[in-house]
């Protein structure tokens, strides 16, 4: 006897990217993980903390959705501020779908319409979602007003919402339907990734954003903006015993001055080894592989308005 159909038969597979766009700490690289399942973007309490376009990949029977994270567009002050804005503007003209992050917890304000109005002008205009983020810090009554305030953008800059859609990345409400209300958008494609990959983010790249991660935690405020760091060696320690693998990495975090120098190694080296040993547990859970992390720090006078330590930090 023939097996029953199930739904799926017979549709396409859908395969597509999706860019989530929001205000700094609108929770963007929060659900990227929440969706993904997996640590890949890198959350904080500070803002502005995501500088890579991160990519996170679900993979589902009927589809394949390319998850893209970018930087907050913000008026740029110096030339990375410049590049990270068009950085933003080239990956919106080139998804399928934009996903405005609106937290619940905020008012709409002039810079998330500055936001909106600015994909809506786009030339070529991905199909648009609004997403009401953090729900579960607001009461049911909020939430609704929020989300009529969002369906007002529409008449105000002249755009269309394919849906509106409330969530929360940290109890997991409605993350489910959000993966498959935007992989209903998605046209007909190839699956671009194998089934196990979930980012194709250089490992550089994520041990990078982990250590990024570890100094943010509890700098003051404005030291996040003059910090980047640099892997400058990864590679497995030779002669090592097979079941006692260790992986070596030499890594910088490269400051602007000399004063925010002494901010990150701290009181006779403390905070450095705190940051070490943070980034330490995080890589070596990410990887999968016992690591030994040297860090030192380097101070590039202004390197955010340099082209030349722009281009050596991969701007
Ligand atoms: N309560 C609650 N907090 C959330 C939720 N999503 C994110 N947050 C918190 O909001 C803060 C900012 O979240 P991120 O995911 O880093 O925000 P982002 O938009 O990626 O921020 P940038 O990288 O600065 O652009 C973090 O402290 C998160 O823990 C949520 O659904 N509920």
């Amino acid at each position: 006897m023939a097996e029953p159909m199930t739904a799926d038969d017979g549709d396409e597979f859908r395969s597509g990217f999706v860019c989530f766009v929001g205000r700094p700490n609108a929770g963007k690289s929060t659900l990227t993980n929440a969706l993904v399942g997996q640590k890949i973007a890198i959350s904080s309490d500070k803002p502005q903390t995501t500088r890579h376009v991160v990519r996170g990949i679900i993979t589902r029977p009927d589809g394949q959705l390319v998850l893209i994270d970018t930087p907050g567009l913000h008026k740029p002050r110096t030339l990375l501020g410049e590049r990270l804005n068009d950085l933003v503007r080239d990956t919106w003209s080139e998804v399928d779908v934009v996903a405005v992050c609106l937290p619940s917890d905020q008012r709409i304000g002039p810079g998330d319409s500055y936001l909106v109005e600015q994909i809506a002008h786009l030339r070529s205009r991905p199909t648009l979602v609004a997403l009401a983020t953090k729900s579960d810090l607001v009461s049911g009554e909020r939430l609704r007003q929020h989300l009529v305030s969002i369906q007002g953008l529409e008449d105000k800059l002249g755009l269309s919402w394919a849906h509106i859609i409330p969530v929360s990345a940290v109890t997991g409400d409605q993350v489910e339907e959000l993966g498959d209300i935007l992989l209903s958008l998605l046209p007909p494609g190839p699956k671009y990734y194998p089934d196990d990959e979930f980012t194709d983010e250089p490992e550089e790249q994520l041990v990078a954003e982990l250590i990024r991660e570890a100094v943010l935690e509890g700098v003051r405020d404005e030291l996040p903006h003059s910090i980047a760091v640099v892997v400058e060696e990864m590679r497995m320690r030779a002669d090592r015993p097979e079941d006692k693998p260790l992986l070596d990495i030499y890594a910088s975090m490269v400051v602007e001055r000399d004063s925010q120098k002494g901010i990150v190694i701290g009181h006779k080296g403390e905070r450095l080894r705190q940051v070490g040993t943070a980034a330490r547990q995080q890589i070596a859970h990410l990887l999968g592989v016992p690591v030994f992390l040297d860090l030192k720090v380097k101070v590039m006078k202004d390197w955010q308005r340099d082209p030349k330590y722009l281009n050596r930090l991969g701007f």
